[in-house]
Order: structure tokens, then C-alpha cells, then sequence
């Protein structure tokens, strides 16, 4: 069993895809998805890890499938930024529902319902253990949670952005419309912006390369694989400055 001596960072921003939590179902959160993925962030919790988290809209509302169809954007990019608040909400009900204590901060002001965002109060609550759910997106439409969950990495100074995700990391070309894709170990974020990679917004890659925050994209699903990451295994993909191009395995 790891101990908090095995971990490899001290704290981290995890992105959560909105679409996982709706499991099996179409559409909206499914309790039995959130319970798992509280029982994977609390082994990291019991360890000792530093967690933000960031939770995608998509399982919900996406703006620019409400403009697709018929919607104005940017009312369909406030939509989805509050879809991102229902998520961070069942969140935070499932962890605290494993004994893990939890915040959710809120990119718009919603008072009554989660504080607002507030950078120092944030890294308070991280140092003294608790989960911080950044929910909200940046606050501003036009932007993905990709980026939100850079950005609040970043602000916070997290060692290390992970983009939990249905597949196990970047590959060629989308692996879920090309069989043939192949899958990369290392990357540096100029080749993902060079071959546009499209596992996770070119905004965000462009923020994590700026500030020098690598970023591992890995399969959420498998059991573990979050615990191993932390303990230095190799899941899924690297993207991070600088690497020798002979290191990627494609
Ligand atoms: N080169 C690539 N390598 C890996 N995945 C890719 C690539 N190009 C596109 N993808 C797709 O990107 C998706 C990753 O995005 P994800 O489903 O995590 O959604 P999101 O938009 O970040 O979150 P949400 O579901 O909340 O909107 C993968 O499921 C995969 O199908
Ligand atoms: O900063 C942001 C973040 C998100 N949005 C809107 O929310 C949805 C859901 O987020 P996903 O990253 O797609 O899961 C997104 O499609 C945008 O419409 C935003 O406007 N600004």
C-alpha cells in the first residue's frame, strides 16, 4: 500500500471529463460513476496529495452544440459553464459522502450556493487537505475546461495538470474515429500544437507550454491508474517542454 512517502507530486489539477459522469446513460450524472472516482481521488487524498479539480459540461450542455443548434453562443457557453456547477456539486456530495472534505469555487459569483473564486483562499484549502473543485470554467465564454483546468493549475501552482479522459492518452489521430492511430508515450506540447493533437484544446496546450506545467493524459476508467501516475508510473501520455524526439514510441 503507497504511503505518503511514495508520492512523486504534492499537488496536482485533475480534469475530469463531463461526459464520464454520465456512465452508461445519454445524458446527466450517474451516482455510480462519481462514487468511483471518489474512491480513486480519495487513495490520493490518503496519501497526502494536493487535489484541484476541474469537472467538464459535457455530459450536460456544450455550447457550441447548443449554438448548432439554434442557440446564441454565448448564452449556450453560460449554460454550459453552469452545467460545469451541477457537476462540481454532485462532486463534492459524492466525496463528502466518502469522508473526504471538499470546496467548490465558482468562477461567476453564486452566492448561497459555492464561494466564488478566490486564488489565496484556494491554495489555503489545498494545503490544509481539503479537495478544491474550480467549477465554472474560466468564467468567460469562448473557452473550454481544458483551459480552466490549466489556468487554475497554473494560478495554484500545481505540479502537474491530469486529463483524465475515456481514452489512454494522445495518440496519431482521434483513436474513437481511426483504429489505426497510434499511441505516443512523450510529447512535447510544440509537436501537439504542430500535428494538432485534438485530445485536448490548443489553448490550453499554448498556457501549460508558457508556464512550463507538464500535462499527462490517461484512461480514467482503469482502476489505478490515478494512484500509479502519483507514484510514479507511466500511464497513458506525457506532454511536457522539452524531450528528445527518440523518447516518443511512434
Ligand atoms: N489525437 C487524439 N488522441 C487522443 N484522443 C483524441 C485525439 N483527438 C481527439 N481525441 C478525442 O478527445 C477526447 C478527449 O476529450 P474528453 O472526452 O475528455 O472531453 P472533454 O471535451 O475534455 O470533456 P467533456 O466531456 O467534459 O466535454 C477523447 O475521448 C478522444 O476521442
Ligand atoms: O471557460 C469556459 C469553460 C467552459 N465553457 C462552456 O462550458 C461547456 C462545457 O465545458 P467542456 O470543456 O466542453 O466540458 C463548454 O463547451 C463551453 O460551452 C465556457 O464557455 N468557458
Amino acid at each position: 500500500m503507497p504511503t505518503t512517502r511514495d508520492k512523486k507530486y504534492k499537488r496536482i489539477l485533475l480534469k475530469l471529463s463531463g461526459e464520464q459522469l454520465m456512465g452508461e446513460e445519454g445524458f446527466g450524472i450517474d451516482p455510480k460513476v462519481l462514487d468511483k472516482m471518489a474512491l480513486e481521488i480519495g487513495q490520493l487524498v490518503g496519501i497526502g496529495v494536493q487535489i484541484g479539480l476541474v469537472i467538464g459540461g459535457g455530459n450536460l450542455f456544450r455550447g457550441a452544440a447548443l449554438n448548432a443548434a439554434g442557440l446564441d453562443r454565448v448564452t449556450g457557453d453560460h449554460m454550459g459553464m453552469l452545467a460545469t456547477v451541477m457537476n462540481a456539486l454532485a462532486m463534492r456530495d459524492a466525496l463528502e459522502r466518502s469522508n473526504i472534505s471538499c470546496r467548490v469555487m465558482s468562477a461567476i459569483p453564486m452566492s448561497g450556493i459555492v464561494e466564488h473564486y478566490d486564488r489565496r483562499r484556494a491554495i489555503r484549502f489545498l494545503e490544509s487537505g481539503e479537495v478544491v473543485i474550480f467549477s465554472a470554467g474560466t468564467g468567460n465564454p469562448f473557452f473550454t475546461t481544458d483551459s480552466a483546468a490549466c489556468l487554475r493549475g497554473i494560478e495554484v501552482e500545481s505540479d502537474l495538470v491530469l486529463k483524465a479522459t475515456k481514452v489512454d492518452g494522445v495518440y496519431s489521430a482521434d483513436p474513437m474515429k481511426d483504429p489505426t492511430a497510434t499511441k505516443y508515450d512523450r510529447l512535447s506540447f510544440d509537436e501537439v500544437l504542430d500535428k494538432k493533437l485534438g485530445v485536448m484544446d490548443l489553448t490550453a496546450i499554448c498556457l501549460c507550454r508558457e508556464h512550463d506545467l507538464p500535462v499527462r493524459v490517461f484512461q480514467m476508467d482503469k482502476a489505478g491508474a490515478l494512484l500509479n501516475i502519483i507514484t510514479g508510473g507511466t500511464e497513458g501520455t506525457l506532454i511536457e517542454e522539452n524531450i528528445n524526439e527518440e523518447d516518443n514510441n511512434v
